[in-house]
């Protein structure tokens, strides 16, 4: 084999399979060679697989994105019933004018089939009247099930979001999620109605104008179907193009709303590090991606349009001159010819020769576009949650009895970095226990997997015993408060926000949470009260008076399981001996599993767990664990790594829990 050929060769083969063909050519050694060319098949077969697998998918998308029509069925049908009327009109016009053109120009014609002229002009006018009447309605019943069918795509794939599990948040952005939700199902909604009303107007125009060419001159249409086919075929080939353009576009858009949605819930951080000019842009960059793919599109459709245009003309021409002499030899009439002409003119259109909207190329390029941002929607409303929320037992009387099996544990998008190895834990209800550790030594995925946010990959989690595998979740969860370093509070009044501890809770039961909590007093001295509006996440609060808010919605809950993840540094002195208040209210009677930093919280729990190296290293009361030599959590209290604020502070603290008693609930 020549060097060239060798050369050829491997530039085809994937990178390491060419070096190694280009090492042992050199060597001149056949069985490697050998094994490259069967690799080289093995990818050709499985290249084919994959492209049949995508053709499969594909018309599993197609089929998909009609059932969702479905429910529509009734004003569909009716909608193409009226269809049929208003093209039936339609597609009588050209025929009638070219009677009326024969009627005038040959005036020894008084009567039309047995009508005067005004008769005849006045019979045409109401059957206008009612093909107009026919076509309003066909838009409207297509347009209003289009509609139904985006609200319901719509409500489908956020109720399907939010039953997905954490692994799934994880990996994809909140951004791109909305994007989907936004626009990804109004492209998808549209294609399926908008366009099959207009699409099957097209067809119909171009099935009965055609017919109609057919049925007044056979050989003019004759002349006229030579541009047909190359305009279909550019056609099929336009929409195809379009459709991965429209992929391509919805994903470009998604990043562009993913950046924006970041950005603009975060603008404090941006505007703290004056990175305005920077983010526009980043912004800016992405924005450009979607230009490039429009002006693809555009540049497509200038060709294609205009490809299509000149060859209609011509083909007009053409027949204009065919005509003419048809005309002069008395083959046909000029009012025949004028209905040709105008049959022409329409079927042209409903072809896509002149106009861009309703016609048939335009119909395929939607659908194929639909199609496209179909594909990305339907991957996302057929995914299942690997965890179940709604099967599973109810456990009669929980008593909060917490047990961790021998469990191992690794973050799905993380799975070379172990977080929990043989991790084994007993809680006996009611007991309050702090959990300890250095940083990222996963004392919150404990919480997590409590929750069941996350499955373990080994070992077990049993609650009263049983698995908390096979209880149903969404019971479960209705039974564990949690109150996070950064309580989340949504947009809305105080009142709500606290409510959503509880489905229909009273105003009393809400104000009563809230005198345990210490935020009555708080609350009340604001304007509007309960009924005050709290910015995005809670933005117009103070931090302990959001973690007090957070705390009266789970006391309002009443769970038999709490989860505290300990505020840090966050709060001020005073705010903390509030909070901590009214924390002291909410763990009364509870399994308490808090995340504890402070000192303070660490020696009034009953029991103390220390993580390390993936499991429990020590477990014990505060004094024993303190009292330990060489033990790990006394290590961490003497160089003060707890996490938690400085030993300055927490002794600071300490003084104000001693004196939690003297608290003013009024300040603040
Ligand atoms: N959703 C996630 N995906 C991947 N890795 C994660 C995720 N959440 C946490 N981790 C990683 O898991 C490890 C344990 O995290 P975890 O939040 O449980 O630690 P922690 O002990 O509570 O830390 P801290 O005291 O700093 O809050 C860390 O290394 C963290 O980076």
């Amino acid at each position: 084999m020549s060097p060239l050929a060798s050369r050829s060769l491997g530039d085809r083969m994937p990178f390491s399979v060419s070096t190694i063909v280009r090492q042992q050519m050199n060597k001149g050694s056949k069985p490697v060679l050998e094994a490259a060319s069967k690799n080289i098949e093995k990818e050709a077969v499985e290249n084919a697989a994959k492209k049949e697998s995508k053709k499969k998918a594909e018309s599993k998308d197609i089929k998909q994105l009609f059932g969702l029509a479905k429910p529509e069925a009734k004003s569909i049908s009716a909608a193409i019933a009226l269809l049929v009327i208003s093209s039936a009109v339609t597609m009588s016009v050209p025929f009638s004018m070219g009677k009326i053109i024969d009627i005038v120009t040959h005036p020894e014609i008084k009567e039309y089939l047995g009508f005067t002229m005004p008769q005849f002009m006045g019979a045409l006018s109401a059957v206008f009247v009612l093909g107009a009447l026919a076509n309003s309605g066909r838009v409207l019943l297509f347009r209003l099930a289009g509609e139904r069918i985006i609200q319901r795509l719509r409500n489908d794939l956020y109720v399907n979001i939010l039953k997905q599990d954490m692994a799934f948040f994880d990996k994809n952005r909140t951004g791109e999620l909305i994007s989907r939700l936004s626009v990804d199902t109004a492209i998808v909604g549209k294609s399926i109605t908008g366009n099959v009303s207009d699409g099957l107007r097209a067809l119909a125009t171009a099935v009965v104008g055609s017919s109609m060419m057919l049925w007044v001159s056979p050989k003019l249409t004759a002349v006229m179907m030579i541009v047909v086919p190359p305009v279909s075929i550019f056609g099929i080939l336009y929409g195809r193009y379009v459709k991965t353009l429209s992929r391509q576009t919805q994903t470009a858009l998604s990043e562009i709303t993913k950046l924006g949605e970041e950005r603009i819930s975060s603008i404090r951080t941006v505007q703290a590090f004056a990175k305005e000019n920077i983010e526009g842009n980043r912004y800016w960059d992405k924005v450009m991606g979607v230009y490039d793919l429009a002006r693809k599109e555009a540049i497509a459709s200038a060709v294609f349009f205009g490809g299509a245009g000149l060859s209609g003309n011509l083909a007009v021409l053409a027949v204009l001159w065919y005509g003419g002499h048809m005309v002069m030899t008395n083959d046909i009439t000029i009012g025949q010819l004028a209905s040709f002409m105008l049959y022409t003119a329409y079927v042209g259109t409903s072809l896509g020769v002149k106009m861009k909207t309703n016609s048939l190329t335009s119909f395929y390029s939607e659908i194929m576009k639909g199609v496209g941002a179909a594909e990305r929607l339907f991957e996302l409303q057929n995914k299942q949650s690997a965890i179940q929320l709604e099967s599973g037992k109810i456990l009669d009387n929980l008593r909060g009895k917490i047990r961790f099996e021998n469990v191992f544990f690794t973050y799905p998008t993380r799975p070379h970095s172990p977080i929990f190895k043989d991790l084994s834990l007993d809680i006996q209800p009611g007991t309050v226990i702090a959990i300890v550790g250095s940083s990222g030594s996963g004392k919150s995925t404990i919480g997590s997997l409590l929750l069941r946010y996350y499955d373990t990959d080994k070992g077990s989690i049993y609650i009263d015993d049983e698995n908390l595998k096979d209880i149903n979740l969404h019971w479960w969860r209705e039974n564990v408060g949690v109150v996070s370093q950064e309580p989340v509070l949504f947009a809305g009044t105080i009142h709500d926000n606290i409510a959503y501890g509880k489905e229909n809770a009273t105003i009393d039961e809400i104000k009563e949470a809230a005198t345990k909590a210490n935020c009555a007093s708080f609350i009340e001295s604001f304007h509007d009260g309960y009924q005050t509006i709290v910015g995005e996440r809670g933005v117009s609060l103070s931090g302990g008076q959001k973690q007090r808010i957070a705390i009266a919605r789970a006391l309002l809950k009443n769970p038999s399981i709490l989860v505290l993840d300990e505020a840090t540094s966050a709060l001020d002195a005073e705010s903390e001996v509030l909070v901590q208040d009214a924390l002291n209210h909410l763990m009364q009677g509870r399994t308490v599993l808090t995340i504890a930093h402070r000192l303070s919280t660490i020696r009034s729990a009953n029991l103390v767990m220390c993580l390390e190296d993936g499991g429990v290293a020590e477990m014990g009361t505060y004094y024993d664990l303190l009292n330990k030599k060489d033990g790990v959590f006394r290590k961490l209290v003497e160089l003060q790594s707890l996490g938690g604020p400085s030993q300055q502070k927490k002794q600071h603290d300490n003084h104000h829990h001693n004196n939690n008693n003297n608290i003013d609930h009024s300040r603040n």
